[in-house]
């Protein structure tokens, strides 16, 4: 029994024309520790992410993030608390390709409310950290792999207690797509937030405390390393 996950999942449903594609899924995850949700392409698992976020409403059951119901909430209060407690990293970066790194990270603090120098010295301090080029050049210019350590940056410059990443690996290629999985999965001991994170690819999965597969709608506990032959 953990206490006060960040995440905590109950028996949730959500279906859409007449298929069940979440069916009664339950998820924990406390501070500090990272979970990777596998699936085939049309499993359901950036439905998943989209009911963590609060973007879809579900059928049945209840997410809660940081303790508090999404259900519970008026539409800007989970406006308000998606912003305070969660981060989300996109396959493609989603950064606007016209400014800088910087303006980038810094304009999701800005956003949430931060004085303009604190977001930029917390925008470049990350970025530092992360090993992307801070404002030289735009950010359309930067590597793949640059790109999506920049929007990994952007996603924690609020300090949530729950990253969330949908497919962040997908656009790289090996390289940069280790590096990237490792720096995911390095952010609950570096940073002390949950990470989970919905792929396709068993390889970045595998980096994860914990591994859950989707299947017709439940989650099925993956726990066994790749390397002893799961499947
Ligand atoms: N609003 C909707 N109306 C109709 N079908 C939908 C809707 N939302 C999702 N679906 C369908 O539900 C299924 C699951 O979609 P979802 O995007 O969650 O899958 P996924 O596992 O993330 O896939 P991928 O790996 O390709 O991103 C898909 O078949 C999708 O077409």
């Amino acid at each position: 029994m953990q206490v006060n996950p960040v995440l905590d999942v109950r028996d949730l449903s959500y279906s859409v024309a007449g298929r069940a594609l979440l069916d009664g899924v339950n998820l924990t995850l406390p501070a500090g520790e990272s979970l990777a949700v596998t699936g085939p392409s049309g499993s359901g698992k950036s439905t998943l992410l989209n009911c963590v976020l609060g973007l879809i409403r579900y059928d049945d059951g209840a997410v809660r993030i940081a303790g508090q119901d999404l259900a519970g909430l008026k539409p800007r209060n989970l406006a308000r608390h998606r912003r305070d407690t969660m981060g989300m990293v996109f396959q493609f970066g989603e950064l606007l390709p016209e400014l800088t790194p910087v303006e980038n990270v810094a304009m999701a603090a800005l956003l949430a409310g931060v004085k303009r120098a604190e977001a930029f010295g917390r925008a470049r301090r990350l970025l530092v950290d992360l090993g992307v080029p801070v404002e030289a050049t735009p950010t359309a210019e930067l590597s793949g792999g640059e790109r999506q350590r920049a929007a990994v940056a952007r996603a924690l410059v609020n300090r949530p207690a729950l990253l969330l990443a949908d497919e962040p690996t997908g656009s790289l290629d090996t390289q940069n797509r280790e590096a990237v999985a490792e720096l995911l999965f390095s952010l609950p001991r570096t940073w002390g937030c949950a990470v989970l994170v919905v792929t396709h690819d068993e390889s970045v999965a595998a980096r994860a405390d914990h591994r859950f597969a989707l299947r017709e709608g439940r989650l099925v506990a993956e726990d066994v390393p790749l390397s002893r032959g799961a499947r």
